[in-house]
């Protein structure tokens, strides 16, 4: 059992990707849903999630191992919405042919070729058992990879656009840049044990400054507290790296066009800011200095963000009305939009969408299927424990709805001049993101390998695994490895997290990559490439959060 049929290309587990689900309940299956070539794209996007894909920045920065201590770091996002060989050879096993890199970090290459993995292609569950599964290395933990080089400028390739943060004291490598981005981490590591208080203060502040700002935010704001927190953790860990961080920036600007964000409010929440700044962080830790280096960097993300919102000229908005619901599982949806104009995303990235049965509340959701000519958007969507906006999705949308769709962001995009093998690492509906990519270059006609590793907590979690055989099997450069937290020996999966389960397989040094799941599975799986001496600059992620 093997890997025939066709496959080719994957390591183990792949499957076409339209088909969804596959799966034990019989929901529905495969066939239909995605027209377009490779799987068609899935949406991707639950809503409400916890914690942090911000602190990961900061492992990489000083070292894999590195764990933020700031408790609320799970959470940054803007102030207010803003808001992942072929058959036969692949994964591991063939990994090792392909490139000649995999080793096990830490263990001599020629005691851990991953063996036998047959390359890969899911066949089905038939598939090897526990016997196909890569070695797990026994050799002690690999060494620590390098700290990541700064690379403020670095832009990773991946971006669309590497425009330069506005004018990041002229000087990145001045001595003031360093001196503001060193105050404001420490002060913000200070009063990050106290977030809630925080935003609190913030939003109080705020609306006494600001009340008609108060219209423009959910009724309850629960969840909004956090997405304060959230886009200021992220702004304040990618400080030094003025590139990427102005490109989220402007992403953030034109996003926040949809909520009538005019210039003046840029100037009270900076005051609001800075104001709840120095009431958490108190008189002895708010010394002139950190309040000049929390304005100047305030300035700069405002000016940024003022400015990419002022040059747009699309709309602020896209209408899209419901075209398709399907509900994959009791907690599981699939649900295509249309658009009467192309929004322009690009595969990877994600947008907001507010529906009506929530008014005022945006959730980030990763289109699953790469952007065509018939404007339609691909979602999918998971019931999140308390979510409001994915139970109403998962439960209550119906075709017909008209969605408010803000403009696309994140930085997890193909960049067309690389050549670069890929490896996507997705976890649940995570998988959209990677589809998307998948679709791209099944469309633009790719000579590059991928290997997509997805996982769920369960078999049954894989919805799109029958869909992302099929399309490994009808694309030699694409390999699938489905893992599973149980056991997943009877399907043919890899057993484990799929980030520990990635990381067995090396560092996959030679090969940029896609990290697409939820907050804590996004930090987990870094932290796990990190370890096993992936270079930081390979790794690609969003913070996506969908609370
Ligand atoms: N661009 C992006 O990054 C996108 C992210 N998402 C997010 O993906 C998530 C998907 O949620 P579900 O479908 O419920 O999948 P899930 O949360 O059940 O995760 C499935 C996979 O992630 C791993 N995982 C989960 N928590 C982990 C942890 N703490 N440490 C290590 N591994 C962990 C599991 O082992 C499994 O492989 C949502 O939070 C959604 O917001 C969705 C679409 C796009």
């Amino acid at each position: 059992m093997e890997a025939r049929d066709g496959y080719r290309g994957g390591p183990r587990g792949a499957e076409a990707h339209d088909g969804r689900r596959s799966e034990p309940d019989g929901y529905e299956t495969s066939s239909g849903p995605f027209s377009r070539p490779l799987g068609s794209g899935r949406p991707a996007g639950p809503d409400e999630t916890d914690s942090s894909v911000f602190d990961i920045a900061d492992d990489r920065r000083d070292g894999p191992s590195y764990r933020p201590s700031t408790p609320g770091s799970d959470r940054p996002d803007p102030y207010r919405s803003a808001s992942e060989g072929s058959s036969m050879t692949y994964p591991p096993g063939s990994y090792g042919r392909q490139s000649g890199v995999r080793s096990y970090p830490g263990s001599t290459p020629a005691a851990a070729p991953p063996a036998p993995y047959d390359g890969g292609r899911y066949d089905g569950g038939r598939h090897n058992g526990p016997s196909s599964m890569p070695p797990i290395p026994t050799a002690p933990p690999p060494a620590p990879p390098a700290p990541p080089a700064p690379a403020p400028n670095a832009s990773s390739g991946w971006a669309p656009e590497g425009v330069g943060l506005p004018a990041p004291r002229e000087a990145a490598a001045s001595n003031d840049v360093h001196d503001m981005v060193s105050l404001i981490r420490s002060s913000f590591a200070a009063v990050a044990p106290r977030s809630d208080e925080l935003t609190q203060l913030f939003y109080g502040w705020l609306f006494r400054i600001a009340p008609e700002t108060r219209e423009l935010f959910p009724v309850t704001m629960e969840l909004q507290r956090t997405r304060l927190l959230r886009a200021l953790v992220h702004v304040v860990q990618m400080v030094d790296r003025p590139d990427e961080l102005s490109v989220f920036l402007r992403q953030l600007g034109r996003d926040h066009r949809k909520f009538g964000v005019i210039g003046e409010h840029y100037d009270k929440v900076g005051e609001a800011l800075l104001g709840a700044l120095r009431e958490t962080a108190g008189p002895s830790l708010w010394t002139r200095e950190v309040e000049e280096a929390w304005s100047g960097a305030y300035g700069i993300v405002a000016q940024a963000m003022r400015e990419a919102a002022d040059a747009e000229r699309g709309p602020a908005v896209w209408m899209a009305r419901v075209m398709e619901h399907r509900r994959i599982s009791q907690d599981l949806a699939v649900v295509r939009v249309q658009t009467s104009q192309p929004v322009p995303y690009q595969a990877g990235q994600y947008v907001s969408v507010e529906t009506p049965q929530r008014p005022r509340m945006w959730r980030s959701m990763s289109p699953a299927n790469a952007p065509g000519p018939d404007c339609v958007l691909e979602f999918h969507v998971r019931t999140v424990p308390g979510g409001w906006v994915s139970r109403a999705i998962v439960s209550h949308a119906r075709v017909g709805d008209v969605w408010r769709i803000g403009p696309p962001m994140g930085q997890m995009t193909l960049d067309p001049r690389s050549r670069s093998d890929l490896l996507m690492v997705a976890g649940g509906t995570g998988l959209a993101p990677a589809r998307a990519i998948i679709e791209q270059l099944i469309i633009d006609g790719t000579d590059r390998k991928v290997a997509l590793f997805v996982g769920g907590r369960t078999w049954a979690d894989l919805y799109d695994i029958e869909a992302l055989r099929r399309s490994a099997q009808e694309n030699p450069w694409l390999s699938v490895v489905p893992v599973v937290e149980d056991d997943g020996r009877a399907h043919g999966a890899e057993t484990g997290t799929v980030g520990e389960v990635v990381a067995r397989y090396g560092a996959w040094a030679d090969r940029e990559i896609t990290v697409s799941g939820s907050p804590p599975m996004v930090r987990a799986t870094v932290n796990a490439l990190l370890d096993a001496g992936t270079p930081f600059l390979n790794i690609h992620y969003d913070p996506y959060h969908t609370d």
